[in-house]
């Protein structure tokens, strides 16, 4: 029998016990606030910041949307993370990618404070998780919510064989080193990998994030592994659609992720126990 792992359920678990949290946080006089900053009009990227502001204002955490336009200068942008950063009624800051070409994400990514930085994109924080460092940090949000995720199974981890395909910041190499910090097996695959397919069907865990519509089919797939799928892709009709062929590769797994309704909501609701976090954190 194969699990399908219900994203939008476990997101609500996981955002009772924020609201609770920023409730318990608001007798002591403490209200989270988080600013997504977003830069030109990327629709899809409209489409996210609105889902996340809806979120943050349900659970009572102070968000503020900045909408910047896409002539925005490098200057102009760092100084207002600048603003942010010492503003004490802030406790998260995120700037939504995909930014205008011309701008430097990186540089802007290393601006934040790296105790407000909600993405846990600024290099002292990838440092710290891929270090695996003790202490709080923040971490990308995506994969620490597959890592509730996977927590949510009856699995042990440990030992086994995860096999993450893609390797950006934000997806690919956070999510393997959280693996690996599970005491996993990790390897992790990218566009110059050979027989990708002989090395997804070693995976205990596959968690998939390349961009690429249906790319893992029946074939690809361990029969009982689970599988995680991270793309957010349309099909032929414009459909959203995984990276995963799931009609296919689900009867073969023992769990795995639907889209939409896995990955994407637990993704939100992990920006939001982010954010508390940071704030509980700042005390
Ligand atoms: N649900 C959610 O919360 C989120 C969903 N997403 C979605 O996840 C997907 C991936 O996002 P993101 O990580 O930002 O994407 P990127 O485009 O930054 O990275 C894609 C990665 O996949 C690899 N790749 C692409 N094609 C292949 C292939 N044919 N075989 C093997 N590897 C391949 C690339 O390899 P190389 O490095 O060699 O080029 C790259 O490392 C997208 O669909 C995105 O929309 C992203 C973030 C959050
Ligand atoms: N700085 C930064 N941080 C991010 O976390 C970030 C980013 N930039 N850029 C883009 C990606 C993508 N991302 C998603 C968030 C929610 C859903 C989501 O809610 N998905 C729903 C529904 C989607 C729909 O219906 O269109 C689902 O899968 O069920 C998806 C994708 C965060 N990202
Ligand atoms: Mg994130």
């Amino acid at each position: 029998m194969t699990t399908i792992i219900d994203g939008k359920q476990l997101a609500k678990e996981v955002n009772a016990k924020t609201k609770e949290r920023v409730s318990a946080l608001k007798e002591r006089g403490r209200v989270p606030g988080l600013v997504v900053i977003i830069v030109g009009d990327d629709p899809a990227s409209a489409i996210y910041v609105r889902n996340k502001h809806r979120k943050a204002t349900q659970l009572g955490i102070n968000s503020i949307v900045r909408e910047l336009p896409a002539t925005v200068s490098q200057e102009e942008l760092l100084a207002i993370v600048e603003t942010y950063n010492v503003d004490p009624s802030v406790h998260g800051i995120l700037v939504q990618s995909p930014l205008p070409v011309g701008l430097d994400e990186q540089a802007i990514v290393a601006a934040i404070d790296p105790a407000k930085d909600v993405d846990g994109f600024h290099p002292l924080n990838v440092g710290r998780l891929f270090a695996n460092l003790p202490g709080n940090h923040p971490v990308s949000c995506t994969p620490r919510g597959i890592m509730t995720m996977l927590h949510s199974l009856p699995v042990h981890l440990r030992g086994k064989h995860a096999v993450v395909v893609g390797r950006s910041m934000i997806v690919g190499r956070p999510m393997a080193a959280m693996l690996l910090n599970a005491d996993m097996t990790v390897s992790v695959a990218h566009i110059y990998t050979k027989n990708l397919s002989e090395l997804t069907r070693t995976a205990d865990v596959l968690v998939v994030a390349t961009g690429v519509a249906h790319l893992i089919k029946e074939k690809d797939v361990k029969p009982g592994a689970i599988v995680i799928d991270v793309g957010m892709d349309r099909d032929e009709n414009g459909k959203l659609t995984g990276d995963v062929d799931f009609d296919g590769v689900a009867e073969k797994t023992a769990a795995i992720t639907p889209v939409p309704g896995g990955v994407g909501p637990m993704t939100i609701a992990t920006l939001m126990e982010q954010t508390v976090d940071l704030c509980e954190w700042s005390e």
